[in-house]
């Protein structure tokens, strides 16, 4: 929750991507604050420049590379006993020049999933987290016919979709088992993140459990986190800034904020708009995906006014 009373410093980091998706990261002098640990590239913003000026600048002066595509991925604010930041971070998609360390510090390529297995100060959690989410996450619609609905998830998986929350209320329990089974063995095949949304035996097999908004007040949730295991997702549906702060004090990992727009299963309900969201999003730093009304192409709308990118059942599953 950001304190308004606090003075945060303004600090530029960048999430820099090579062509194949490895992440650039140096590791801290000794002598600084946080020092020895591994960061994400950037600095303090100066006084008369913009976000994205100090990130160029910063990015320049550390590794000698110029920055020549960035987007805003998160905001996290921290705060240290010797000072309070707001990490302001952007992912870099395209930049010129042979990244090295230009202070004399050690930078390295890493892939996405050894980022979990690094020391990195305590702010960068989200970070992290950030970083290895993707931009889209697919709520599956209720399964009819259960062969059709394993064909779609293999061709939405062919299209390139990493992150699925299987979400099937109409089935029962046994039903439930039985689907989530083969979702996540189709999922594991294309090396995808399969979130489970009720908690039974096959969650150790899942990548993690998706709590409803109703669930995030319960006794139980409370301690849900101490049930999964050491590195599985824990997500939540959040419609307010009290449900996205809950989300983040149960030490949530991301959350999808509804309705952003109108969509076509609510038409004539209230919606928050893009605005909204973002006032919303800046309250917590945790990844938000924008839910309601989106579709792929929203996806840097989204990251502009703060989300992670977007969430869908039907505009993922049917196209
Ligand atoms: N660059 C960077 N800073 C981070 C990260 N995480 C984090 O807590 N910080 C904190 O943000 C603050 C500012 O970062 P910095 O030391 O890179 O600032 P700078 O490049 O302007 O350094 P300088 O003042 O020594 O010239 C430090 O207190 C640092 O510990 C991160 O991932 N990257
Ligand atoms: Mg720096």
């Amino acid at each position: 929750m950001p304190n308004t009373a606090v003075d945060y410093l303004h600090v530029v980091a960048a999430v820099i991507r090579d062509a194949t998706g490895n992440i650039l990261l140096a590791q801290r002098p000794a002598n600084k604050h946080q020092g020895g640990k591994w960061e994400f590239p950037g600095g303090k913003v100066e006084s008369g420049e913009t976000p994205q000026q100090a990130l160029s600048r910063e990015v320049h002066e550390e590794l000698g590379i110029s920055v020549e595509d960035a987007a805003p991925l998160i905001k996290v604010r921290y705060v240290y006993p010797e000072r309070a930041v707001l990490l302001d971070v952007w992912e870099v998609t395209a930049f010129s020049g042979e990244a090295h360390g230009r202070e004399g510090q050690p930078v390295a390529w890493f892939h996405v999933d050894q980022l979990s297995a690094l020391e990195f100060p305590p702010a960068n959690a989200p970070i992290v987290n950030a970083a290895r989410l993707p931009a889209h996450c697919l709520i599956t619609p209720e399964p009819q016919d259960s062969t059709k609905f394993l064909q779609q998830l293999v061709q939405r998986l062919q299209a390139g979709v990493r992150l699925i929350v299987f979400r099937a209320k109409t089935l029962d329990a046994a039903g439930y088992v039985a689907l989530a089974h083969e979702v996540i063995r189709l999922g594991h095949s294309f090396g995808a993140t399969i979130m489970l949304n009720s908690p039974p035996e096959m969650l150790v097999q899942a990548d993690g459990l998706h709590l409803t908004s109703r669930q995030l007040f319960t006794e139980s949730a409370a301690s849900i986190r101490d049930t999964l295991l050491p590195g599985q997702w824990l997500s939540a549906s959040c419609h307010s800034v009290a449900e996205l702060q809950q989300v983040a004090m149960l030490g949530a990992d991301f959350a999808f904020l509804s309705p952003v727009l109108p969509t076509l299963s609510h038409p004539g309900e209230e919606h928050l708009g893009w605005e909204v969201f973002a006032a919303m999003v800046d309250q917590v730093n945790i990844p938000v995906y924008a839910l309601g009304g989106m579709d792929a192409h929203h996806v840097s709308t989204a990251r502009h006014y703060g989300g992670q990118g977007i969430a869908a059942i039907r505009r993922l599953w049917d196209v």
